[in-house]
């Protein structure tokens, strides 16, 4: 149970005290910690996503963007911190917040001895929908997916970008005021993912509110409307993509914010590796 008032962690006690959460934000998020034994993964992470905005996280490998979405989700109890979703405490009616979300995760596990077709209806009926409105959805959502050709196939057998599209359309079906989504194009081709593109954009100008992680810069700077920059499990930088960009594309400012490019010789044994087999 985490406490309503978060204490702070002794880590972060010189750290400035946290803002409340914003009841109007699409998902607030204040102070979340998360240790994994001796590493930090998620140091006081604080956000605001704002209601009706297309919102990409961006970090490196490991930078702990997934525990935080996990977190924010209900997926992951934080060791400290609150997530509130349109206002909805997370962690204190996780019932209420979840039913305003639609979550793809990463790595996610799917009941894959069942259709495509039949992981959506299921998905639908579990979010309360009624049989009608499910069969309807569930169409709409396989020919939106580019799916319909596969529907009677189990999803076992499905590629990595037509299980990412299945869940994504698991995740849309109960048509939720928030969208979560952990690496939404990864592996997808570039003709679904411009349809997934399109059907988010309407999704958003409708009043929805998007999050979505990803490591393609050029997508997220063209895409969204706002940025957050973590790395360490610290926000380096949030706002407008316009903002944290400034005057550079947004992946040489990432590269800036974050650093790790290495100079110099590099594997000087692979390219001299000919000469020497
Ligand atoms: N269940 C776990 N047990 C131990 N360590 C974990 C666990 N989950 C995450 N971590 C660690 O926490 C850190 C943040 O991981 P996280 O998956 O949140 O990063 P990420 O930003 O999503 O990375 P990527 O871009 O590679 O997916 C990493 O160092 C990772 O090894």
């Amino acid at each position: 149970m985490i406490p309503l008032s978060a204490p702070v962690p002794e880590h972060d006690q010189q750290q400035p005290p946290v803002p409340p959460p914003d009841p109007r934000a699409a998902l607030s998020l204040r102070g979340l910690w998360k240790r994994f034994g001796q590493k930090i993964a998620v140091a006081g992470i604080s956000l605001d996503v704002a209601a009706g905005s297309f919102y990409g996280l961006v970090g490196p490998n490991g930078a702990g963007k997934t525990t935080t979405l996990s977190m924010a989700t209900g997926l992951l109890r934080p060791d400290f911190g609150t997530a509130t979703v349109l206002g909805t405490d997370m962690w204190t009616d996780t019932l209420a917040a979840k039913r305003l979300l639609g979550v793809l995760p990463d790595g996610v596990r799917l009941f894959d001895r069942l259709t495509g077709a039949q992981l959506i209806t299921y998905a639908g009926l579990l979010r309360g929908l009624d049989r009608s409105t499910v069969a309807e959805r569930t169409e709409d959502l396989l020919r939106a997916m580019d799916l319909l050709a596969d529907r009677d196939t189990f999803v076992v057998d499905y590629s990595a970008g037509m299980t990412k599209k299945v869940a994504l359309a698991a995740a849309m079906i109960h048509a939720p005021r928030v969208l979560v989504l952990d690496e939404p194009f990864e592996a997808v081709d570039p003709v679904s993912a411009a349809n997934i593109r399109d059907i988010l954009h309407a999704y958003v100008d409708d009043g929805g509110s998007v999050v979505v992680s990803s490591h393609v810069m050029d997508l997220v700077q063209r895409m969204c409307s706002h940025v957050a920059v973590i790395a360490g499990g610290h926000v380096l930088a949030a706002g407008t993509v316009d903002e944290v960009r400034g005057e550079q594309t947004l992946e040489d400012r990432f590269v800036e914010l974050v650093g790790g490019r290495k100079e110099g010789e590099g594997l000087a044994w692979l390219r001299s590796s000919s000469a020497s087999s």
